[in-house]
């Protein structure tokens, strides 16, 4: 295996909604495109970006991960079996790092190992989510990932109305979980704030026929204790799904304080960023193996080289690779949801296009989305994100 190109370009996925955190103005995303030669002389192009919610790293793919990955020798990014070898490939781009301090590298690393993926499936002849049942789950794929439709953002002018229409959409296309966005209530007091969201919540669950467990809420990491435990007194009764990040997403003992004081689920993790985050969260974070949902993005992760890594962890710890429903939306994501048994994958059916959003022509049947049969990760089955990478040349 010989790498022979990588090229990147950066994209806009700019939009005028808003979390409880930060607005999505000004957001950009990395696209990559690497090019791959096996022995025999056949070529693949594999692709990758990086998931919402962190911006494109140009900068450090150009100085120092597209360098090192470009000088890698052959042996390096081989198995032993002529494969491609992303974890080989892995090791090579994280040459001269330090430990900790993961900052945004992550994010870069992860943009290359998504196109390595990609172009090994695509060597491989089979989809990505085949080859890691091969690989890595005894040959054991599930038929269907189930999905749920993240929205309900905070937008210009946006009332409980437009709400209630949003989640109604996202029930008509065939979701029957949604979530939504809490917390962002613009200088107003916590009562007021949590009178607010209390309105909007309350407007999805009735369209939801009263069934609390179709809806998750999502705080983007805002609130402090007394603001979490606040709400948490207000929601408990509500039986959601889960209430997503509540808190900073690295305060792990003030998890698992929130944790003793509220029962129903809580979801977190999409903000950790390598497997060592990630077992700290679970050694001192409180959560709760029976019910709680680890949002790790392997995108954002450094990729699922580490992301691998990450479930060998959880496993240590005896937590189910079911408990797992990564952030982003992605189709990388869903082959890992479907190929290692994960508990499913978010979807955002109306934003961050055409980086959200699966193959077309996929439907969404109850909750629940099949995978195309194309070699790679699928990019190819979605065409108004493969006009994207095709900019890259
Ligand atoms: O709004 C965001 O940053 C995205 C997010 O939290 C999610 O999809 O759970
Ligand atoms: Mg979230």
């Amino acid at each position: 295996m010989r790498i022979v190109s990588v090229k990147q370009g950066t994209a806009p996925i700019a939009s005028a909604i808003a979390n409880a955190y930060i607005d999505f103005s000004k957001m950009t995303a990395s696209i990559v495109a690497v090019t791959v030669e096996d022995a025999g002389g056949k070529r693949a192009t594999g692709y990758g970006f990086n998931s919402n919610g962190r911006y494109a790293q140009p900068g450090l793919l150009a100085e120092r991960f597209i360098p090192r990955l470009l000088e890698a020798t052959e042996a390096q990014v081989t198995r032993a079996d002529g494969t491609l070898s992303p974890e080989g490939a892995w090791a090579v781009v994280m040459k001269n790092e330090k430990p900790g301090g993961h900052g945004e590298r992550s994010v870069a690393v992860g943009v290359l190992d998504m196109a390595l993926w990609d172009a090994a499936a695509k060597l491989a002849g089979v989809p990505l989510w085949k080859l890691l049942a091969d690989r890595y789950n005894n040959g054991v794929a599930d038929q269907a990932a189930w999905v749920y439709a993240a929205g309900g953002y905070y937008y210009p002018g946006k009332g409980v109305d437009q709400l209630v229409e949003e989640m109604k959409r996202y029930l008509g296309m065939g979701y029957s979980t949604v979530k939504m966005k809490i917390g962002g209530a613009p200088g107003t007091s916590l009562k007021d704030a949590l009178a607010e969201d209390m309105a909007r919540i309350e407007a999805v669950v009735k369209l939801l026929g009263g069934d609390g467990s179709k809806l998750a809420v999502d705080v983007n990491g805002r609130f402090g204790l007394h603001a979490a435990l606040t709400y948490a007194a207000a929601l408990g009764p509500m039986g959601l799904r889960w209430y997503e990040e509540p808190l900073d997403p690295l305060d792990y003992s003030t998890h698992a304080t929130l944790a003793e004081h509220y029962a129903p689920p809580i979801a977190t993790g999409e903000n950790l960023f390598s497997m060592q985050d990630a077992r700290n969260l679970i050694r001192h974070g409180g959560l709760r193996p029976d019910r709680d949902i680890l949002q790790f993005d392997p995108a954002l992760s450094y990729g699922l080289v580490e992301y691998l890594r990450t479930l060998d962890m959880l496993a240590l710890h005896g937590w189910s690779r079911r408990r797992c429903v990564p952030h982003g939306g992605h189709q990388f994501a869903l082959n890992i949801a479907v190929g290692l048994g994960l508990g499913g994958n978010e979807s955002y059916p109306e934003v961050f296009h055409p980086f959200g959003g699966f193959a077309d022509d996929v439907p969404v049947v109850d909750s629940k989305v099949a995978m195309p049969t194309i070699p790679g990760i699928g990019f190819e089955a979605k065409n108004e994100l493969f006009a994207v990478f095709k900019t890259l040349g």
